[in-house]
């Protein structure tokens, strides 16, 4: 019914349902129960609204957003000992919408291996790439580019969702050059970088069009479209903004069965909000395993170190923590044509913003890439001596080069560049979520661990190295000048290249599994395949934090789909 500012407003302190952040999955979850109008719903968010946030509406502003502003959680991670012990930030959606306000908006994903992986791990078929499929599509509404270009040949319609409720799209705007010589280089290389139609259809491998969560030249956050005008009017769907949850707590002192969500607005005053039917937390990957241990939820020892009474013995939270590393390289083009074009000459920018304001037209309609290439490391690399393939199967790629018309992570000069942002898809490094204090309303202690293996370092290196050649196909000539530094530096020898990758990379921001989904009978894990946290009742995870492990994608559309089962479950127990 209502969006509120403060516990005042709330008409009661009793909901069916409380649904603990309104991020990616928290709206679905939200959206979804709310369709039976018996249902009512209350999502308690700790961050600001998302109305009239520009940069979060017009796509290509969104570093405007990163990494700390008003829009993010100030966290930053713990010395990363792979990355020469830098302090990396890592921003977290502190906005309605969650991540999914903040995000790059890339649409992918991952493949049908991961998925078939999850389903190995749970011992439920209905985590399957088949089963989840129908998820995929419940939250997909795809939409034509905002410059109504032919998509013929650019995607394929029969794996995507028409008529769901997120808005996904090919790019609205061209840079003609470059796409042009990306699509010539599957022309010219075909056996090493092979065209894909649609990297989304359970085999991403090759070299495809960019698909992102936009519609009409705006994002489409879980808020936008989940929370759209037509739910958000359900006089069954509540949302309180400002509300931090610190706690969830026992129903009764001697009982496992949790109700009650512990929450405030000035990190001092407490409320206690009941939900009469389930709690369901979609808190994300970083504080969703911080709110368990809060609740004295997580490692016997560890809990009791700090204070904390400890309800149910779970090792596994907040271990497990998987994310993936990407590097920005740039590249000195001879071109004309690129973002450069407007981001570095005021003038141009005021006219293609002026654009996007009165047509949701230009170079402003897209995300930071046009093309992704996904490939997999040579069987006979050598790192596969001493590792074994951590990749959920054959067609699943170990690395991504998302390529763009204009720099990646700021210009390295004035001129004219093309970049490919490498990330490792398939990663072996694990990290983890820890508390910092017995204080809920501190930050926790993020170690995403990043390279901490040989394999993801290789993995990186290769994957720029796999640009390089990419790049070298005569399809280029005459475009790319070369590397620009420190990548030209960089490039002159392995050392170099491992150092550059250690230095400059950051998260791709794509942690998951500090809360992982697991066989009932796993000696790990968090969760069981219905999302229930083991141990408990009235408990529920519903977010990034459940998948095992990492997707080979951006991890947006695989937390959309598992919300969407998610909420499917959680419906089906309640009929
Ligand atoms: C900067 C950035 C760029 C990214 N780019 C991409 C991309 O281009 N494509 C892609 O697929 N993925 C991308 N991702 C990853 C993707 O957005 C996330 O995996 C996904 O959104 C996670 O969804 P979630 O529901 O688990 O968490 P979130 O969407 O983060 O939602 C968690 C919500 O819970 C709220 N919350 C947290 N703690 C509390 C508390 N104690 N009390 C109350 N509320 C709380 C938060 O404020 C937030 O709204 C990116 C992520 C980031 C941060």
């Amino acid at each position: 019914a209502q969006i509120y500012e403060d516990v005042s407003e709330l008409p009661t302190f009793t909901f069916d349902f409380v649904v603990v952040g309104g991020g990616t999955a928290g709206n679905v979850v939200a959206n979804r129960l709310t369709e039976n109008p018996n249902f009512s719903v209350l999502v308690v968010e700790a961050g600001v609204s998302n109305a009239g946030v520009i940069p979060s509406i017009v796509p290509a502003l969104v570093s405007e957003l990163l990494p700390r502003t008003p829009y993010t959680w100030n966290f930053t991670t713990t010395p990363q000992a792979g990355m020469n012990n830098r302090v990396l930030d890592y921003p977290r959606g502190f906005i309605l919408g969650g991540s999914s306000s903040v995000n790059g908006m890339f649409y992918t994903r991952g493949s049908r291996d991961n998925f078939d992986r999850y389903a190995n791990v749970t011992e439920d078929p209905g985590w399957g790439w088949d089963n989840m499929l129908p998820y995929f599509f419940k939250n997909e509404k795809w939409a034509a580019p905002s410059d109504n270009h032919s998509e013929i040949g650019q995607y394929d319609p029969a794996v995507h969702g028409h008529s769901g409720i997120n808005s996904v799209s090919l790019n609205g705007y061209a840079w003609p050059d470059s796409d042009a010589r990306i699509i010539q280089t599957t022309k010219d290389l075909p056996d090493k970088f092979p065209f894909v139609l649609d990297m989304n259809g359970g085999v991403p491998l090759g070299v495809g069009w960019f698909q992102s969560t936009i519609g009409h030249g705006e994002r489409s956050s879980s808020a936008t479209s989940y929370l759209g005008p037509q739910y958000i009017s359900r006089p069954n769907l509540h949302v309180l903004l400002h509300a931090q949850v610190s706690r969830v707590l026992q129903a009764t002192e001697n009982s496992l069965h949790f109700n009650k969500v512990e929450f405030s607005q000035n990190k001092k005053t407490l409320y206690n909000i009941t939900a009469s039917k389930e709690i369901v937390i979609s808190a994300g990957s970083v504080n969703t395993p911080h709110i368990l241990l809060n609740s004295g939820i997580g490692d016997k020892t560890t809990l009791e170190r700090f204070g904390i009474k400890p309800l149910i013995d779970l090792p596994s939270v907040g271990q497990n923590f998987s994310d993936q590393p990407v590097t920005t390289n740039n590249w000195i083009a001879n071109a004309t044509d690129t973002m450069e074009f407007y981001t570095q000459n005021t003038t141009h920018f005021n006219e293609v913003f002026a654009q996007w304001n009165n047509t949701r037209t230009g170079p402003l309609v897209d995300s930071i890439a046009t093309h992704i290439v996904w490939l997999r490391l040579d069987p006979e690399s050598p790192i596969f001596q001493k590792i074994s393939d951590p990749s959920a199967g054959p067609h699943t790629p170990h690395i991504e080069l998302a390529l763009n018309a204009g720099a990646a992570g700021g210009a390295p000069g004035i001129g004219h560049f093309f970049s490919s942002a490498t990330a490792v898809v398939a990663p072996l490094s694990k990290g983890s979520v820890t508390l910092n204090s017995s204080n809920p309303f501190d930050a926790p202690i993020i170690d995403p661990a990043i390279f901490t293996s040989d394999f993801d370092v290789f993995a990186a290196r290769t994957a720029i190295l796999k640009t390089q050649e990419f790049l070298s196909a005569p399809a280029w000539r005459g475009y790319i000048v070369g590397p620009a530094e420190p990548l030209a530096s960089a490039l002159l020898s392995d050392a170099a290249l491992d150092e550059y990758i250690r230095n400059t990379s950051i998260s791709a921001q794509h942690p998951v599994g500090s809360a992982a989904m697991t066989a009932k009978s796993a000696g790990w894990g968090v969760v069981d395949p219905d999302l229930r946290v083991k141990g408990a009742t009235g408990l529920r995870i519903v977010d990034a934090s459940v998948i095992p492990f990492a997707p080979a994608a951006h991890t947006q559309a695989p937390t959309y789909a598992v919300a969407e089962r998610g909420a499917n479950l959680i419906m089906g127990d309640w009929k």
